[in-house]
């Protein structure tokens, strides 16, 4: 006989089918409708914005609203696993583990609207984390505003750790980003005639190489960044000299200052690049996101509650990833952590098999934290 399969493990499987670009996650968005519609519809209001979903909670006898935050788009990644359920869409897969972060939602909010608590609770699925960001424009939406939560979480799946793991840290725990996307214009031509060209293979070259001395060179060896070029294109065949190039990374900084020197630096190359190569420039700086600031009560406090539980605690370093979740962090007090998944693929990876045991570990945990949460200060 063969054991049925936990419901949220079976809607993750059904949105890590779907994975969807940002602003353009319509199947998702049905996928949850459709299972939020099978839930008691008097316990709860339903709202939608752009491909996201709001779903409010109602207390029996509010002192505050805790809001939840799950986030909905995938990455343009190839999936390479061999999983029954792998995605359907070519060229796109949930390999940030935004499937579990909503399937984990749902069992969350599942609980609570049979068996709602004292405070009210807003349950956010939120469009576009990978890009261009949805968390700016919602927090200053009016559907929003309407039910703003007075503190605010969050979880990331964290390939690296146990299942039965989480980890955590007050203040910085996720980095702040920019995206970067550079334009080079220069004169295509005869692969024999490269005096009449301009290369712009070679300008691309030398900018991409050039580029990795900023984080070497100019930024305090005490300070963190990173500048990473994912996507260099330029060229059409092996004897055409390429009269474009276009190269497409992100830049990671623990601080802000940083984050403007690293800016300036890349700004400077790239003028460089124009007069060395006597080709036009062009920078986008793309999407960019602030830091992920967990709020240090909240989040000791959350710690401490932890240890009481049979979830182990890692009190981790902060990482260079990014979230727009940085957005509701520096308006709402809460906390984002790490959910052990324990795959030897790394976020990102077109192989990434994150244990699903996780989830029903995650709704446990979360679930008993909020009902913790609510009790706290009543008499
Ligand atoms: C957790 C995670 O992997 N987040 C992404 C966020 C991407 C931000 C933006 N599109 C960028 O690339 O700068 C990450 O890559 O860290």
């Amino acid at each position: 006989m063969t054991t049925p399969l936990n419901p949220f493990v079976a809607l993750r499987r059904q949105l890590h089918k779907i994975p969807e670009p940002g602003f353009k996650e319509v199947k998702t968005q049905r996928l949850l409708l459709d299972y939020l519609a099978t839930l008691p519809g008097e316990r709860m209001e339903i709202q939608t914005w752009k491909t996201g979903i709001l779903v409010h909670i109602p207390g029996n006898n509010p002192s505050r609203r805790i809001g939840y935050r799950a986030d909905m788009d995938a990455l343009p990644v190839e999936e390479e696993t061999t999983l029954p359920f792998r995605s359907t869409h070519p060229g796109w897969m949930h390999a940030c583990g935004h499937d579990f972060h909503m399937a984990i939602a749902l069992g969350v909010l599942t609980h609570f609207v049979h068996h709602p608590i004292d405070d009210d609770l807003l349950f956010v699925f939120q469009p576009a984390e990978e890009g261009p960001g949805g968390a700016k424009p919602l927090l200053e939406s009016e559907i929003f505003n309407a039910r703003r939560p007075d503190m605010m979480l969050a979880l990331h799946i964290a390939p690296e750790y146990p299942v039965g793991t989480i980890a955590v840290k007050p203040g910085i725990l996720f980095a702040n980003t920019s995206e970067l996307y550079i334009d080079l214009v220069g004169r295509g031509g005869h692969a024999a005639m490269p005096h009449l060209a301009n290369d712009m293979v070679i300008a691309a070259s030398q900018l991409a190489v050039q580029l990795q001395s900023i984080v070497s060179r100019n930024v305090d060896p005490q300070e963190a960044a990173i500048l990473t070029i994912g996507k260099l294109n330029a060229g059409t065949r092996q004897n055409v000299i390429a009269g474009k190039a276009r190269l497409e990374g992100t830049i990671r900084t623990l601080s802000p200052e940083t984050m403007r020197k690293v800016k300036d630096r890349i700004e400077a190359m790239v003028r460089g690049i124009g007069e060395a190569f006597d080709c036009q420039t062009a920078i986008d700086w793309g999407a960019g996101y602030c830091q992920v600031y967990n709020d240090d009560a909240l989040t000791r406090e959350f710690m401490d509650w932890v240890r009481t539980t049979e979830v182990r605690l890692v009190e981790c370093r902060e990482a260079m990833t990014g979230e727009d979740f940085g957005y509701f962090l520096r308006e709402i007090p809460g906390f984002m952590f790490w959910l052990g998944v324990d795959t030897p693929y790394g976020l990102h990876h077109p192989r990434i098999e994150p244990k699903e045991e996780s989830i029903e570990v995650a709704i446990r945990l979360v679930t008993r934290y909020i009902e913790w949460k609510s009790r706290q200060g009543r008499g």
